[in-house]
């Protein structure tokens, strides 16, 4: 079955959204970033790409560099092993913030996350000056969204986990676990980076978590999600592990700092 390829996009003209960056992290994707690089370029002209590769061993980061070499709007972090997604979104963000880009993007690499749907999530962020959101999730889960060619083992973990989520955390949003966002620098910056410590996946969720808690302003916009054709996931029962146990301490601490708050409360009202 070939891929459908949204192909609604506007290309470069339109809003001013301030300079973008797209971050990709790849670890053995070198039969996707070529792909990748291309349509993202293609799609939004003005963004620009930082390549965030953990020394994959099949030499996805030499790929990127010749990306590189050819254009002077595609960049790329070499890191010097695998450490996970959420380390390399970290050193991403770093990156781009010291340069002083207006908007990071998350986008995966193997095409799940389709680069022509880009601007209808930056329209969602509103333009550099008058901004109507602060953080843009791409998602499956509300309606209008949809996985294509996702295995139903994966729709059960991702739903799940969202679940878990929203009951765990009381994160109200539906798609807190997908990776493919928006963020406006500030966001980026209010939300204590420094102390994101998560190195999997949960790491989406501790990002909108934190977002959510500081009172940003996240939208969620319909996207389709298409399973990869080549290469393949990193998904782990480790990725899942970590998730769990952190979502499950975060939750309970949530809920203390709650009950206290109720506690504290009640005894100002009787004093
Ligand atoms: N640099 C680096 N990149 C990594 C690592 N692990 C994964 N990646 C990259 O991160 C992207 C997503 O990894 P996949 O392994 O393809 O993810 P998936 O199984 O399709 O999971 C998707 O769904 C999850 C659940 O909804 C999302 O949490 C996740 O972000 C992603 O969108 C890919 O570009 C992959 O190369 C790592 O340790 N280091």
């Amino acid at each position: 079955m070939s891929e459908p390829t949204d192909t609604t996009s506007a290309a470069s003209t339109g809003p001013d959204y301030g300079r973008v960056l797209v971050i990709i992290p790849t670890y053995n994707e070198s039969e996707n970033i070529d792909s990748i690089v291309g349509r993202l370029r293609q799609a939004v002209p003005a963004a620009e790409v930082l390549v965030a590769d953990d020394n994959s061993p099949d030499g996805t980061g030499l790929m990127a560099d010749a990306l590189a070499s050819r254009d002077a709007n595609v960049h790329v972090l070499h890191r010097l092993g695998k450490e996970g997604l959420g380390a390399a979104y970290l050193a991403g963000f770093q990156w781009g913030l010291e340069r002083g880009y207006d908007v990071l993007v998350e986008m995966d690499a193997d095409g799940s996350h389709q680069p022509e749907q880009l601007p209808k999530l930056l329209a969602a962020l509103g333009p550099k000056n008058a901004r109507t959101a602060d953080l843009v999730l791409g998602s499956r889960w509300v309606r209008g969204g949809r996985v294509v060619n996702w295995p139903r083992s994966r729709e059960v973990l991702s739903r799940g986990g969202n679940l878990w989520t929203r009951i765990a955390l009381g994160v109200p949003q539906r798609d807190a676990t997908g990776g493919y966002r928006v963020f406006d620098r500030a966001t980026l910056l209010g939300i204590g980076l420094d102390a994101v410590a998560s190195a999997g996946y949960c790491f989406q969720v501790d990002l909108v978590w934190r977002a959510v808690k500081a009172g940003f302003r996240v939208v969620e916009v319909p996207i389709t999600f298409v399973e990869r054709q080549y290469g393949d996931s990193k998904m782990s029962q480790r990725i899942v592990v970590e998730a769990l146990l952190r979502t499950t301490a975060w939750g309970a601490k949530h809920r203390a700092e709650q009950v206290r708050g109720l506690v504290r409360r009640r005894q100002t009202e009787l004093t």
